[in-house]
């Protein structure tokens, strides 16, 4: 059974581990764009098979097929081979603190981003009296691929007429070690109250949940001029090379954007030059499939456009992630984080996360990895409004408001959001994000005054569970004060519905819960399937460890869940966002000198979701504590 843990709180009821794989029990519907998403609901036995297909090729090493794929090498060179082994030896070392790559990190500017606004950074005295420039020490985040970056700068020919430079084959690059591989990881999210309406510049109040994507950064050899996608949970395995990518369109000088500019919409043109590169995505995957498969490598392919460079180092991404996809947790916009804020590390445009950041300094650092995770959604959606990106990005708890498009949105944290005991269970109905919301703005266009006061009324709801949360006697133990939170969470489920993003299941879901009569319901995310929170009523006032519903209510309504093909998950509420691990090597109670190397291999191969999590966790591994090795940007 779900059950959410607010910041401090403790986890009060039992608790079912879902199998890993509501991943692949997702289908989205309609999608707006031509590259977004959904798999339909029969194909499901099939995307599991195929994504378990996948999965062992990805096991056997081999890879993908089309005619701009190109093969990664099964056999490594030489080369490879010395290479590999040296950025094992500085992975350990750096892990080990024995190894001053420091030096190396004031090479900037090499990826073609400008680099004036880092510059300004302020140098930060520490209580010691020395002195570090945050974007290029602290953690020395972003040390490490720079040696791929300069060995690929000397090198670069002049350009082709297409823009593109071409690096002839077997070109053997300057003897800088391979860059560590590393890790990024970001959180999902629940919207407690105001989502839809948060499209249509009204308040959203939502949290960060402990379900999280992780993403593995490995670099290879610089004589491979390939970008790779392993993204298993989608069965999507693809390469392309980066020579051949439309970097002249991208980089144009009216085109190109600064990695700290806010970019609020697509450029046509940009989406029109990458279209070539993305059909050969999958071509032979069924349509349902192919359009999961084109929304993440179009999110990547944009991002990696904008940020990088042809001299970007050849890499592989490896995508693993224990949120259920198209639930209504966030589970587009936690990749988009991992992307956006490993391409932002790469291009050396980030402070990595160190200890004594300042606060301001790490909202710096969080608003740029959200700004361009936002243009991810925007490939994968179509028109975000931006809560799901911020919770990853930022973590905890936020009210969120975007009332002008053109402008940043307003983000108001939430530090002492409290303990709520909540219940987050998954239809396992397939949804689509962008067709639900599409659904919104037509019933907007078709019923204006309808849809406007449906609108305004969550908007009230949201504002009235932000002042009861907020006030300073709210006590989430006490039975009025939840009661009045409950119905509000009931309103706003009913104005949901009304604007026609429900489901039957959801609906099913939702009689359950009442029938049992142990709270509160509402749909989160975009509805239309994926998931609902229930607010659980306390039974009694006085303590917390009473204050929920008794075992025995619980063990039948979960019965009836399970019965109906519903999933329960646990997770805790209002965590970390988006934190690093640089490089990626874990304690992990290894007996590998210097602790364990998390290679793609290792990675690939860890079970389900609980395989990931004991693997990578930011929170696991054998305490089941916080893992120190991940390190956060907390504002
Ligand atoms: N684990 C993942 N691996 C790769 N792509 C993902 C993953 N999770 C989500 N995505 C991308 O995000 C899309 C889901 O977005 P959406 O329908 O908004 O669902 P959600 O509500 O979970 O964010 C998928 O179609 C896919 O393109
Ligand atoms: C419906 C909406 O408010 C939330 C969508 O959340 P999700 O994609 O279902 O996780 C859309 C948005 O805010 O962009």
């Amino acid at each position: 059974m779900l059950f959410l843990r607010t910041p401090l709180g403790e986890e009060r009821i039992f608790a079912l581990q879902p199998p890993f794989g509501g991943a692949w029990n997702r289908m989205h519907a309609e999608p707006e764009q031509p590259w977004a998403s959904p798999v339909p609901a029969q194909n499901l036995g099939k995307f599991r098979k195929d994504k378990d297909r996948v999965a062992q090729k990805e096991r056997d090493g081999r890879q993908q097929r089309d005619g701009t794929s190109l093969s990664q090498p099964s056999t490594p060179t030489p080369d490879d081979a010395t290479d590999a082994a040296t950025a094992k030896i500085s992975a350990v070392m750096m892990a080990s603190g024995t190894s001053d790559l420091r030096s190396n990190a004031a090479t900037v500017g090499s990826n073609g981003l400008e680099m004036e606004e880092e510059m300004k950074l302020p140098d930060r005295q520490h209580s010691n009296g020395t002195v570090t420039t945050p974007a290029y020490r602290g953690n020395d985040m972003s040390v490490e691929a720079n040696s791929a970056h300069k060995g690929a700068d000397h090198d670069v020919p002049e350009t082709t007429p297409n823009g593109a430079r071409p690096q002839p084959p077997g070109t053997r690059k300057g003897s800088s070690p391979l860059a560590p591989a590393f890790m990024v990881s970001a959180p999902g999210k629940v919207i407690v109250f105001g989502e839809h309406a948060v499209v249509h510049g009204k308040a959203a109040m939502a949290a960060a949940i402990s379900l999280r994507s992780y993403l593995l950064v490995t670099t290879l050899s610089k004589s491979q001029r390939t970008v790779t996608l392993r993204f298993p949970d989608i069965s999507l395995s693809h390469t392309w090379n980066i020579d051949i990518l439309p970097w002249a369109a991208f980089h144009s000088p009216s085109k190109k954007r600064k990695y700290y500019d806010l970019v609020t919409a697509l450029d046509p043109e940009l989406v029109e030059a990458m279209q070539p590169h993305l059909t050969a995505v999958s071509s032979d995957a069924p349509p349902a499939e192919q359009k999961i498969q084109h929304a993440a490598a179009a999110a990547f392919l944009y991002l990696f456009l904008s940020l990088g460079s042809q001299q970007s180092p050849p890499c592989v991404y490896t995508l693993r992630s224990t949120i259920p996809i198209g639930a209504g947790l966030g589970s587009s916009a936690s990749t988009c984080v991992c992307i956006s804020a490993a391409l932002l590390l790469q291009s050396h445009a980030l402070a990595g996360p160190h200890q004594d950041q300042l606060s301001e300094e790490a909202e710096k650092q969080l608003e740029r990895i959200n700004r361009w995770a936002f243009v991810g959604e925007l490939l994968i959606h179509g028109n975000p409004s931006g809560v799901d990106n911020t919770v990853a990005s930022g973590g905890k708890a936020v009210l969120f408001k975007r009332a002008d498009y053109n402008k940043p949105p307003s983000v108001a944290r939430l530090g002492d959001f409290p303990e709520l005991p909540l219940l987050l269970v998954d239809t396992r109905q397939a949804k689509s994000t962008a067709a639900e919301v599409a659904k919104v703005a037509h019933l907007r266009t078709t019923h204006p005054a309808v849809a406007g006061h449906i609108l305004d009324a969550i908007d009230k709801v949201t504002e009235s569970a932000h002042a009861l949360i907020a006030s300073a006697d709210f006590d989430s133990n006490n039975l009025a004060a939840l009661q009045h939170l409950g119905e509000l969470v009931a309103l706003n489920h009913g104005l949901l519905f009304s604007l026609g993003v429900s489901h039957p299941k959801l609906e099913k879901l939702r009689g359950l819960v009442d029938d049992a009569d142990v709270g509160w319901t509402k749909l989160t995310g975009a509805g239309g399937g994926g998931c609902a929170i229930t607010l659980l009523r306390p039974t009694t006032t006085s303590s917390s460890s009473s204050s929920s519903p008794s075992p025995s209510k619980f063990q039948t309504l979960q019965t009836r869940l399970e019965a109906e093909g519903f999933e329960i998950y646990t997770t805790t509420l209002g965590g970390d966002g988006v934190g690093v691990l640089m490089p990626a090597v874990l304690t992990n109670g290894s007996a590998e000198v210097g602790g364990e190397v998390i290679d793609q291999d290792k990675f690939l191969r860890a079970e389900g979701r609980e395989g990931v999590e004991s693997l990578v966790g930011v929170v696991g591994g054998g305490a089941g504590g916080e893992r120190g090795e991940w390190r956060f940007w907390r504002p």
